[in-house]
C-alpha cells in the first residue's frame, strides 16, 4: 500500500470492501473537497479532478460521495464509480427545495467539540453537539480554550463532565502549542479529526497551533486552469503536519438538529434510565405522578436545565422530522399535480 494512501487515513475497514486488491494502484481514493459536481480526489498517485458515474448521480442524496469519503474511480480515473461503506457520517437538512437529507462529512473519527472558558459555556450547547455526534457515529472530545484566561479551569472541567457519562475532557490555551498535548492524543496517524463551537472559541486558532503554521499555507492552491486562468483549489480535508487528517468544512460549523432520535438517548443515558421507573411507561416527566425523574431533581440528583435540554432537543428532533415528512408529502403531490398537468394535456392535443 503507498505510504500516501496510508497517510490519507487508510484502514483496514476500507480495504476489507475491495473486491480486488490491484485498486489500490490507482482506482482507490479519498475525496477532499466537493464543489457542486467537481469532486477533487486524493489516490495513490496523487491529487485529482473528477466527476461521478451517472449511475451515482441519480442515487439519493446520501449515499453520493462527500469529503472524507473512501472511492473507486473508473478505469480512465475521471469518474467515481463507487462509494465505499462509510464508518462514520455527519449530515444535515438541505436548504434546497426537496428538503434532502445530505451528506457533510464522512470518516470522521474523532470529533472535538470546542467551547471556551467563559460565557460562551453552556453545558445545553455541549449537549447537542454530543446528541450529533453520537448521531454521526464518531467519537466526541470537549475541549475547553482560554484556559489560561480563568483561575477555576477546574469547575468548567467539571461542568463538561457531566454533560455526557464518561466523556473526555481536555483543556487548552490554543495559542500555545505546549498546551495542546492532551489534544494531540486523541490524534493518531490515521485518524480523522473535525471540529465544532461557536464563534471566537479558538478554532482556527487551534487548528494553525496544532499544525504548527503550516496549514494555512496548504490550505489553497493556486494552480492554472486549462483556459490559462489562476484558479484556487480549496481542500477541505488537510493532512496535519505532525500526522492524522483534519476535515473543516462549513456544514460541521452550523451543525443542526436532523433526526436524533437514536442518539438523544445515548447522551441522555441518565435520564433514559431514570425514566424507566417512571410509574407510567409514556411518562413526559411534567407533572406525572409517581416520576422518577422529577423525583431525581427534587432530590438534587438531576439538573433541571439538562432535562429542559433533553425536552427541548427532542422537541426539536421531532419538530423537523415531521417537517421533512410534510414536505416531502408536498413535493410528492407537487410532482403528481405537475404530472396529471401533462396528462391533461396530453388528452387535448
Ligand atoms: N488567550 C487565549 N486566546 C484565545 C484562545 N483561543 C482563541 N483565542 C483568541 O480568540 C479569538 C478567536 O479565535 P478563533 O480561532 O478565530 O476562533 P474560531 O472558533 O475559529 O472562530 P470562527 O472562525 O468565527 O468560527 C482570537 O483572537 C484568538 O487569538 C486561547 O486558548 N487563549
Ligand atoms: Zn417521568
Amino acid at each position: 500500500m503507498s505510504d500516501l494512501l496510508e497517510s490519507l487515513g487508510l484502514v483496514p475497514f476500507f480495504i476489507q470492501q475491495l473486491p480486488d486488491l490491484g485498486l489500490l494502484q490507482h482506482r482507490l481514493g479519498r475525496v477532499t473537497s466537493v464543489q457542486r459536481s467537481n469532486y477533487t480526489v486524493f489516490t495513490g498517485s496523487g491529487e485529482g479532478r473528477v466527476e461521478i458515474a451517472s449511475g451515482l448521480r441519480q442515487s439519493s442524496a446520501l449515499d453520493r460521495p462527500t469529503v472524507g469519503d473512501w472511492v473507486i474511480l473508473d478505469e480512465s480515473l475521471s469518474r467515481i464509480e463507487q462509494v465505499l461503506e462509510r464508518k462514520t457520517l455527519f449530515k444535515r437538512i438541505g436548504a434546497g427545495t426537496n428538503h434532502e437529507i445530505q451528506p457533510i462529512a464522512a470518516n470522521i473519527d474523532v470529533l472535538f467539540i470546542v467551547s471556551s472558558c467563559n460565557e460562551e459555556f453552556k453545558e445545553s450547547r455541549l449537549e447537542r453537539y454530543l446528541t450529533l455526534c453520537a448521531e454521526a457515529g464518531a467519537m466526541p472530545v470537549i475541549v475547553l480554550t482560554k484556559a489560561d484566561l480563568v483561575d477555576d479551569v477546574d469547575d468548567y472541567v467539571r461542568r463538561a463532565r457531566n454533560t455526557q457519562a464518561g466523556i473526555p475532557v481536555e483543556t487548552a490555551n490554543t495559542l500555545d502549542a505546549s498546551t495542546l498535548d492532551g489534544v494531540r492524543s486523541w490524534i493518531d496517524k490515521h485518524s480523522t479529526v473535525a471540529l465544532v463551537g461557536s464563534s471566537g472559541v479558538g478554532k482556527s486558532t487551534l487548528v494553525n497551533t496544532l499544525a504548527e503554521q503550516m496549514l494555512t499555507a496548504t490550505n489553497d492552491i493556486r494552480e492554472d486552469d486549462k483556459k490559462g486562468r489562476h484558479t484556487t483549489t480549496h481542500r477541505e480535508l488537510h493532512i496535519l503536519p505532525s500526522g492524522g487528517l483534519l476535515v473543516d468544512v462549513p456544514g460541521m460549523r452550523e451543525l443542526r438538529v436532523a433526526d436524533i432520535d437514536q442518539s438523544i438517548g445515548a447522551v441522555f443515558e441518565d435520564i433514559a434510565k431514570m425514566a424507566e421507573e417512571c410509574r407510567f411507561a409514556d411518562c413526559q416527566h411534567e407533572t406525572e405522578p409517581g416520576c422518577a425523574v422529577l423525583q431525581a431533581i427534587e432530590e438534587n440528583k438531576l439538573d433541571p436545565r439538562r432535562l429542559a435540554n433533553y425536552k427541548k432537543l427532542q422537541r426539536e428532533n421531532n419538530l423537523a422530522t415531521a417537517t421533512l415528512a410534510e414536505k416531502r408529502a408536498q413535493g410528492r403531490a407537487f410532482a403528481k399535480a405537475v404530472k396529471s398537468g401533462i396528462d391533461i394535456k396530453r388528452k387535448h392535443r
